[in-house]
């Protein structure tokens, strides 16, 4: 089998996958395997006892005196057999559950430690990791259990089979050969359908994640304004239902072939076992076999027929499962997608500069050289802005002073380190930022702001300065249940089902776009102080008064420390100690803000007179360099209409 075609590598996976699977049972629940291997043995000899026990009762009836105190025996034995038999299903089912829910917690636990342990974006943004991940989750839901199932009911089901196996060799051998030969077919065929149906699973990954993705659209408040507005529902809809409609054919064509060979090993069931009661009949009409032996050998038969076919669905099906949890144990086994170092250095605090030297990166083999050959180097306790235009590359250097991806060529260095020598923990633990593309989350006020330093999540005091820090204390404080206020309208805090007054308390707020922008800022202050603090575009969404007062208040906390400020408002950048244009992928142009301007024909100062212009009716900018509507001296008033 092909790696491309079914994302599984060979039958060595299969092994792989019970190995790990039985590993994991046993480490997650040992007492409930052990109880389960006990009850399967149970369920396995039985039903054979039962079936022998009924035969030497039956010869016993039709004896010449038959003995009533044996019989009596016999009949109880037959009952405490049902008894066994009976409460054994239902203790299984008990340690069954037992067991699912032990080693779905461990096999989940260990596959969100695996994408934790990914330190970088990359594997992240390959679909086909997508596509494993979503079948990892799954199977790491059911497969170890059903792994775990198919391997006792095999158990009980082999203790079963040799039993009436032996029973059938001891009548009829014949008849046991021929009912042993036509499992062989049905292994194959459920062997073949188990992996074409593993196969079909990962083929159609891709699909049924967009089929969630439209989903998830049409669910989403986020986006239900743009789906509202512009008339997507029907559009997104339409797609989820093509994308549905496309698996599902191909399960109804995998289907067909599972009836057409099901209905082909009822016919040679039903063909033996027709031969095999014409031959009890005939053989006890002729005096050879007697009653007991025609009970004991239709059971037999009919139990042979049923085991075998009960552990060839049991195996292929455990055949598929171990397909599928080949997903799950490639996630869990995957490597960090950044290189670990091999020997790692302590991360110092930062003391001299950190530099980016002769750096190219691109997001992938064929894509586009995003920076090329960029160099530029930010000295320790100063403030650097980088402008440049859409997609120059801003954001991508940010990354990688995060390290969320490493050069291709070139280096990242912190006092002269190569940060890939450094644990990208202690790394981060160093930084502090605030993305562009911060998250909302949907937890408390407090929360939100917290955790941008976990350890200090529970410290009211130092959430509160970072709020008011990033100008959004009042606005919290004013929410309903303050920094407990659940910013979510999807959940809300606490169970108070039945408190109306609690629930009303904690049902989420709704933040607009800038005071979630605050809040981010807020997080991205927690971590003050830090050695580089890095702002991409941290006001984009407040007001012009809180996009000023906010950026005073940066330039203060930034004065004497290292940061670096991404933005594209030339107001917010051009108090900078050091100002770099960001262009191809290289460093344009460099210098602080008075120097940068004074080349009319650069591109600063092209920009900057270009937003300059939208502030005043004379384009030219005032003698400090600063847009008129921004000049401390002379504020403007906007008025609407
Ligand atoms: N995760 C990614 N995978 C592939 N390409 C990416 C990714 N992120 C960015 N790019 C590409 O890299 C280039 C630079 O993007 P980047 O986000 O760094 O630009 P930017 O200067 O920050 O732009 P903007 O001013 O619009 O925020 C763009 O062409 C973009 O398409």
């Amino acid at each position: 089998m092909s790696g491309d075609d079914d994302g599984t590598e060979s039958g060595v996976s299969v092994v792989r996958g019970m190995k790990a699977a039985y590993a994991l049972a046993w480490q997650a629940c040992p007492s409930m395997l052990f109880v389960q291997l006990v009850m399967a043995a149970v369920g396995g000899v039985a039903p054979v006892a039962t079936a022998w026990l009924t035969k030497v009762a039956l010869d016993e009836l039709t004896a010449s005196h038959p003995r009533t105190g044996a019989l009596m025996w016999m009949a109880a034995g037959i009952g405490v057999l049902g008894i066994a038999m009976a409460s054994s299903s239902a203790v299984t089912t008990y340690a069954q559950g037992r067991a699912r829910r032990a080693i779905g917690l461990l096999s989940q636990d260990r596959l969100f430690d695996a994408v934790n342990r990914m330190s970088g974006l990359a594997r992240l943004e390959e679909p086909r990791f997508h596509d494993r991940l979503r079948l990892a989750q799954q199977s790491a839901e059911h497969a170890p259990d059903q792994l775990v199932q198919m391997g006792l009911s095999s158990l009980q089901g082999t203790l079963g089979i040799v039993g009436f196996l032996g029973t059938l060799v001891a009548i009829n051998p014949i008849m046991a050969g021929a009912a042993l030969a036509a499992a062989a077919p049905a292994m194959i065929a459920h062997l073949t359908l188990s992996r074409r149906r593993a196969g079909l699973m990962w083929r159609t990954s891709p699909g049924m994640r967009r089929k969630i993705f439209y989903q998830m659209l049409l669910t989403d408040l986020q986006a239900a304004k743009e789906v509202r507005l512009f008339g997507l529902g029907s559009f997104l809809h339409g797609r989820m239902l093509t994308e549905l409609r496309a698996a599902n054919n191909a399960e109804d064509r995998l289907e067909r072939g599972v009836v057409r060979v099901q209905v082909f090993l009822a016919v040679l069931g039903a063909l033996l076992a027709a031969g095999g009661l014409l031959w009890a009949m005939h053989a006890a009409a002729a005096r050879t076999i007697s009653i007991g032996d025609v009970s004991v050998f239709i059971g037999a038969l009919a139990g042979l027929q049923s085991g075998l076919s009960a552990l060839v669905q049991g195996i292929a099906m455990g055949h598929q499962s171990a397909l599928v949890f080949h997903h799950y144990l490639t996630v869990v086994g995957s490597q960090d997608d950044l290189a670990r170092p091999s020997q790692p250095r302590e991360l110092t605090p930062l003391s001299h500069s950190i530099e980016l030297r002769d750096v190219w990166f691109r997001y992938g083999e064929d894509a586009p050289w995003v920076l090329r050959g960029l160099n530029l180097t930010i000295p320790y306790g100063t403030s650097l802005a980088v402008v440049g235009l859409n997609g120059a590359g801003k954001s991508t250097l940010v990354k990688l002073l995060c390290r969320f991806y490493d050069p291709q060529r070139g280096a990242v260095l912190w006092d002269g380190v190569d940060i890939r020598d450094i644990p990208v923990a202690q790394l981060r633990q160093r930084i502090g930022a605030v993305f562009q593309d911060y998250m909302d989350y949907d937890l408390t006020a407090a929360e939100n702001i917290g955790l941008g330093d976990l350890a200090a999540i529970d410290d009211t005091d130092r959430v509160r300065a970072a709020a008011e820090r990033a100008g959004v204390h009042e606005i919290v404080e004013r929410l309903p249940a303050g920094y407990q206020t659940m910013l979510s309208r999807v959940f809300h805090a606490g169970d108070e089902e039945d408190d109306k007054e609690e629930l009303a308390r904690t049902t989420g707020v709704h933040l607009s776009g800038g005071q979630w922008q605050r809040l981010a800022l807020a997080r991205g202050l927690m971590r003050q102080g830090r050695d580089l603090m890095i702002l991409d575009e941290p006001s984009s969404g407040l007001d012009a008064e809180a996009e000023a007062a906010v950026h005073d208040r940066l330039r203060e906390l930034r004065a004497g420390s290292t940061s670096v400020l991404v933005s594209h408002r030339l107001s917010a950048v051009r108090r900078a100690d050091r100002i770099v244009v960001v262009q191809d992928g290289r460093i344009l142009e460099s210098g602080d803000h008075a120097s940068l301007i004074a080349f009319p024909d650069g591109v600063y100062a092209r920009l900057f007179r270009s937003q300059a212009e939208g502030y005043q009716e004379d384009p030219a900018p005032s003698a400090d360099g600063a847009p008129p509507g921004e000049s401390e001296t002379a504020p403007t008033t906007v008025t609407a209409g």
